[in-house]
C-alpha cells in the first residue's frame, strides 16, 4: 500500500527565554542573516522598554539595523511595515512588542520571505511564539499563516514590566486550550477531521501545568512570566506541529473573535477567551468550575460586565460565534444557539 501522508513543519532553530536573554540577539542576526540589513518593528512603548536596547546591540555586533515604529496590527500598518522592509534592504525582519508588533513583523517577514525572529515584551497570548499572525481585516482578527520565528528571544526581566493584566491573559490563552482539544476531538469523532495525537497532548499538557500552578502566578514576579512563558512556547509549537491554531483554538476562540466583531468592551484576547472556555467547557459537559476557579486563582475576571460588555452582546456572541470558521467543527454546532439557551448557559457560569 502506498504511504502518501505528508506535512510540513517549521520550528525555531534558537529559542531563549529568561533573565537578561535579550544579549544574545547579536549572535541571533550574525547565524541567521545572509545579506542586507535588519529590520527592527516596535511600537511607541516598547521602543524605549527593548526596541532601542536592540537596536543597540544588532549595531554594535557590525550589522545595519534600521527601526520602524507601528501602531495596531491592520493591513494599512502591515503595508506600510512590508514597504519599510524593501525599502531598507532588509535580510531579516525582527518583532520587539506585545502581540501586534510580532504579528506584523511575522507576516511582513512571510510575505517578504525573510527570516523573522520574535522578541515579545509582554507574555499576553501564544501567538508571540507561533506560526500564526492575527491582521485585522473588515474587523476580524482570525489568526493566517505567517512565518515561525528563526529564533525566540523571551527576555523575562521586560516582560515581567509589562502591566500583570496581559500576564494573566496569556496564562488563561494557554489554559483554554482544554476546551480546543476537545473541540478538535468531536470534530475528528464526528467528521473524520484531521487529529494530531502529538500536537493535542503538549497543547493540552500546556493548559495543565498551568491550572495546577495558577496559584504561582502572581503581578510583578519574574518566576511566574517564566512559567507562563514555558506553555506559551509549548502551545506555539503544538500550533507548529499542527500547522494550524487548531490546538489552540476551537469553540472557547470562536466565542472570543464573535465578541471582538460585535463588541468586546475593554478585553483583552485571553480574558475573551477565558470567558470562552468557562462557557463551552459548560456546554461540553465539563469541569467548567475548575477552569473558573484557575481563572480566580490568577485574577481574571469572567464576568462580562467587568469588562463593559453588555449581557445581549454577550448572548449574541455565543449563539453566533459558530458562523464565524465554518469549517472548523466546534460544540458550538452548525445553527445558532438558541437565544434561551446560551442565556441560561452564561447565567449557570456566572458571566453575566
Ligand atoms: N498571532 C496570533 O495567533 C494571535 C494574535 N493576537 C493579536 O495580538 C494582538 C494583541 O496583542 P497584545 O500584546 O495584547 O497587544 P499590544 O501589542 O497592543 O500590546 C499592548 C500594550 O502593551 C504595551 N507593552 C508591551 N510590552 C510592554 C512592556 N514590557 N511594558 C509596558 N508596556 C508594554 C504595548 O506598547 P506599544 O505601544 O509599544 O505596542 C501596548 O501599548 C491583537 O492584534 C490580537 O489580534 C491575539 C491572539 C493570537
Ligand atoms: O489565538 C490563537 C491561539 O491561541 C489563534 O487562534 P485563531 O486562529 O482562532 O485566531
Ligand atoms: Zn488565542
Amino acid at each position: 500500500m502506498e504511504f502518501d501522508k505528508f506535512r510540513t513543519m517549521h520550528f525555531p532553530r534558537d529559542v531563549f527565554v529568561g533573565h537578561g536573554v535579550i544579549e544574545n540577539v547579536g549572535g541571533v542576526v550574525s547565524r541567521n542573516l545572509r545579506s542586507g540589513s535588519v529590520a527592527v518593528i516596535t511600537g511607541n512603548t516598547t521602543y524605549s522598554m527593548a526596541g532601542r536596547t536592540v537596536a543597540e546591540l544588532i549595531e554594535s555586533s557590525g550589522f545595519d539595523v534600521h527601526v520602524h515604529i507601528t501602531g495596531e496590527a491592520n493591513t494599512e500598518n502591515l503595508n506600510m511595515a512590508e514597504e519599510f522592509c524593501r525599502e531598507v534592504g532588509a535580510g531579516m525582519v525582527i518583532g520587539v512588542g506585545g502581540g501586534t508588533k510580532i504579528d506584523l513583523a511575522k507576516k511582513a517577514a512571510y510575505e517578504l520571505d525573510l527570516p523573522f525572529v520574535s522578541v515579545p515584551t509582554s507574555p499576553s497570548h501564544d501567538g508571540i511564539a507561533s506560526p500564526r499572525a492575527s491582521i485585522k481585516r473588515s474587523g476580524c482578527n482570525l489568526s493566517e499563516e505567517a512565518a515561525m520565528p528563526v529564533a525566540i528571544i523571551a527576555d523575562t526581566s521586560i516582560m515581567v514590566k509589562a502591566p500583570y493584566r496581559y500576564l494573566a491573559a496569556g496564562a488563561a490563552d494557554v489554559i483554554s486550550n482544554e476546551t480546543a482539544i476537545l473541540d478538535w476531538k468531536l470534530a475528528n469523532r464526528l467528521h473524520g477531521e484531521d487529529f494530531s495525537t502529538s500536537a493535542a497532548a503538549l497543547s493540552q499538557y500546556a493548559a495543565r501545568e498551568l491550572i495546577e500552578k495558577a496559584h504561582l502566578i502572581m503581578p510583578g514576579v519574574e518566576e511566574s512570566v517564566w512559567l507562563v512563558m514555558k506553555q506559551i512556547l509549548a502551545s506555539g509549537t503544538a500550533m507548529a506541529i499542527a500547522s494550524s491554531s487548531r490546538p489552540a483554538s476551537g469553540s472557547e476562540h470562536l466565542i472570543a473573535h464573535s465578541l471582538e466583531m460585535l463588541g468586546a468592551g475593554n478585553s483583552i484576547h485571553g480574558e475573551q477567551c477565558a470567558i470562552g472556555s468557562v462557557v463551552s467547557m459548560y456546554l461540553h459537559g465539563g469541569r467548567w468550575e475548575e477552569l473558573a476557579e484557575t481563572y480566580r486563582k490568577i485574577r481574571l475576571s469572567i464576568r462580562a460586565k467587568d469588562y463593559n460588555i453588555s449581557d445581549i452582546t454577550m448572548i449574541k456572541a455565543l449563539s453566533t460565534a459558530h458562523r464565524i470558521r465554518p469549517e472548523r467543527y466546534t460544540i458550538l454546532g452548525e445553527r445558532d444557539l438558541s437565544y434561551s439557551a446560551a442565556e441560561r448557559a452564561l447565567e449557570i457560569t456566572g458571566i453575566i
